[in-house]
Parts: C-alpha cells; structure tokens; sequence
C-alpha cells in the first residue's frame, strides 16, 4: 500500500527513535525567526524581472479582479512591455551585491540574528521573500532542518495590509500546509507604533535635521493601495496615520511641517490619495522650495524608494520650480532600527526563550 502511493506530503528527516518503545529525551533545536519581505527580481534583467512580476501580479491578495480576465491583462500587455521599461530603471539602483531590497533584508536578518545571539537567545534567523528568492519555503526548511519546532513569522510591513502581511501568512501556510510534521507557528501583524520603530524613525530624521536643518515640508510617502481595499475593510490606511501621529509627536514637529501621501499608484483605478508626485508638484507651483521627502513603511530601501522617490519624485519638484529636495533613506540597517527589531521579536517569542 505504501509503495503504490506517493505520500502528498514532504519527506520529514527520520527520528532514529521513532516506534522506540523507550526513547530518549528530546534534544530541543532553536526557536526560528522567519523575516518575510515582498521579494525582488534576481537579476536587473527584463528576463529575471518578467519572472519575478508575473508570480507578484498573480497573486490574487495584490490583484483582486478574476484571475481568468487578470491573465489575459497580464500576460498580454503588462508582462510583454513593463520589464522591459524597468530593467534600466532596476540597473540605476542595483548594489554590488544585488538588489537593494535583498541587501538591506538579509542585513537586517544578520543583524537581529547577532543581537539574539549576544543576549544568549536560543534563535535561528531566516529570510524568506514572497515573490522570487530567498523562497519562504527554502527558509522553513532551513529552520526545520536546524531543528526549530517554533517559528515565529514577522512580515517585513509595520503597517498591516491583505496585499503585504497576508500574503506572507497565506504563504506560511502553504508551506505548512505541505508538511506532515509541522511547527508551532505565531505570526506578527503589525508593529507601526512599535516605540523601537517609531523611535527609529524619529532618530534619524532628527539627526538629519540637526545637521543640515528643517526643511519647508517632510513628506512621509507610504506605498499606495485601491481605495476600494480600504472601503472593503483593510485596516492599512489607519495604520498609516496612526505612525505619522505618532512619529510627527516624537519629532515635536510645528503644525504643518509634516505631512503623508501615497505613491506607487497602479493601474486606472483610484488608489489612496493624496498622491506623492501631484503632491511634490503642487507645493513647488505653490511656492515650496524645500522639502524632505522619507517612506517609513519600507523598511528598506529598494526601486520604488530610490528610483521612484528619490529620482523620479525629485525630477518632478524641480521642474516644477522646487529648489531642494533631499530624500531620506530607509531604515536599512540602521543599528537603532536592528536593536528595536530584535526587541519587538524578543517580545513576541515570550514563552518560548527564557
Ligand atoms: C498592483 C498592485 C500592487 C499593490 C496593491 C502593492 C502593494 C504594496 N507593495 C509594497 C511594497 C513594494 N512594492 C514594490 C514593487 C512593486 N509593487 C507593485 C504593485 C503593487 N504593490 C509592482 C508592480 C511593483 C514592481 C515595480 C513596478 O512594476 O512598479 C516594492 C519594490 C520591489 C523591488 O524589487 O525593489 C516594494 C518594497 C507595499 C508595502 C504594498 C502595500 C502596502
Ligand atoms: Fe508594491
Ligand atoms: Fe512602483
């Protein structure tokens, strides 16, 4: 019987001791850290990017029209002329050593992965991307064959959304869902008013400040989504706000110097407004000169900070008569930002370390 059939399942390592009758103690392995980001393309290749989109724009979390007409849309139009049009746009921002975003997370992972380590924390830190490589599935393996019984699951997003954190989940799931013998698992859903975080933020754009002074505006540019997601229930909006609240208070800032827009728009339909680049334009037609410009949901900074924002955003408010635009980098591995991740994933692992 059992040979007829193969199991639908994964192989599971064998348990020497399995069907013992008197086995030994556990040996118990380390607890896993599994940091999920969006993921990016493995090359700046119109090849590489076509294949990193066309699993991104399937997943029905980030487009939500029927998959039968979405296809067509997709394979059709997007997928013959879009990567073509990024590849260069992806070369202007690529790192010696690869993607940005790539870069950035897996610091990020090493980071955390050192300050646990320093406490005397039994933990295992991996990075798993949604779309293309590192896969979440070759990190979940990588922990289990280490020997993690417990994962703890942290989305790369402070600022929940369907289209970022559950996908991640979702993905989780998929995985676990292809195991016979799965790990506990608990997954963080959000941390936009995370004090390690906003204080993070906080840090570096005061710094920036006491060094070269305040601008006219600081922009904090969010990544878009439908306006219909949010009617629909999708709490990201609020938590968007919720973190410029909270960072706008701990920079003390007057009335009016601080303000929030959304980029990355997509498509025809309406996206969350208002608009980062119309935004830039106006105040420039408006007489604004100086602004600064920072994205404090992307934990690190890839094509839509460096290519979208600080290239495209800045080309945009000079035109339009501005006269300084400074963008502020993400968080990256900012060692105030790495110690404040690894106390927000020390938090959630209670009960699981000492
Ligand atoms: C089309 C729908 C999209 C939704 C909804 C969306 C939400 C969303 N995305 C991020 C973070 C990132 N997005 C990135 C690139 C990117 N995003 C979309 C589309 C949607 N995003 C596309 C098509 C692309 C690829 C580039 C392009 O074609 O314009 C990236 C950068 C990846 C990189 O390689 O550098 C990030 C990061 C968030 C946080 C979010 C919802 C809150
Ligand atoms: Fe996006
Ligand atoms: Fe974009």
């Amino acid at each position: 019987m059992t040979k007829l059939f193969a199991s639908r399942y994964l192989p599971e390592p064998a348990d020497p001791h399995a069907l013992s009758g008197d086995p030994p103690p556990r040996e118990s392995g380390p607890v896993g850290v599994l940091l999920v980001n969006l993921g990016t393309p493995d090359e700046p290749t119109a090849r590489s990017i076509r294949r990193y989109l066309a699993e991104f724009l399937s997943d029905p979390r980030v487009i939500e029209i029927p998959q039968w007409l979405w296809q067509i849309i997709l394979r059709g139009f997007i997928l013959t002329r879009r990567p073509r049009a990024l590849a260069p746009r992806y070369k202007e921002i690529w790192l010696e050593q690869g993607s940005p975003l790539l870069v950035w997370s897996q610091a990020q992972a090493q980071g955390v992965q050192q300050h646990l380590a320093d406490g005397g924390a039994p933990v295992q830190v991996e990075l798993g991307m949604r779309y293309g490589n590192p896969s979440v599935a070759g990190a979940m393996d990588r922990l289990r064959a280490a020997g993690c019984e417990r994962i703890l699951v942290v989305p790369m997003y402070p600022q929940y959304a369907a289209s970022t954190t559950a996908t991640a989940v979702d993905c989780v799931a998929a995985h676990a869902g292809r195991l016979r013998n799965q790990p506990e698992l608990r997954f963080v859903k959000r941390y936009h008013d995370d004090p390690g975080y906003i204080g993070a933020l906080a840090q570096q754009v005061s710094q920036y400040w006491s060094l070269h002074g305040k601008p006219q505006r600081l922009l904090l540019s969010f990544h878009g989504l439908p306006r219909r997601t949010v009617e629909q229930g999708d709490p990201y909006h609020r938590d968007c706000m919720e973190t410029a609240m909270l960072l706008k208070q701990r920079l003390g800032a007057d009335a009016g110097l601080v303000h929030v827009a959304f980029q990355s728009r997509f498509g025809a339909e309406k996206w969350l407004e208002p608009y980062t680049e119309p935004t830039l334009r106006a105040w420039a037609r408006q007489g604004i000169t100086q602004v600064d410009v920072m994205c404090p949901g992307f934990l690190a900074d890839c094509l839509e900070t460096r290519e979208e924002i600080q290239m495209q955003c800045r080309d945009a408010f000079l035109a339009e008569g501005g006269r300084q635009f400074r963008y502020l980098p993400c968080l990256n591995n900012d060692p105030a930002w790495i110690a404040g991740l690894a106390r927000l994933v020390k938090r959630q692992l209670a009960g699981w370390i000492p």
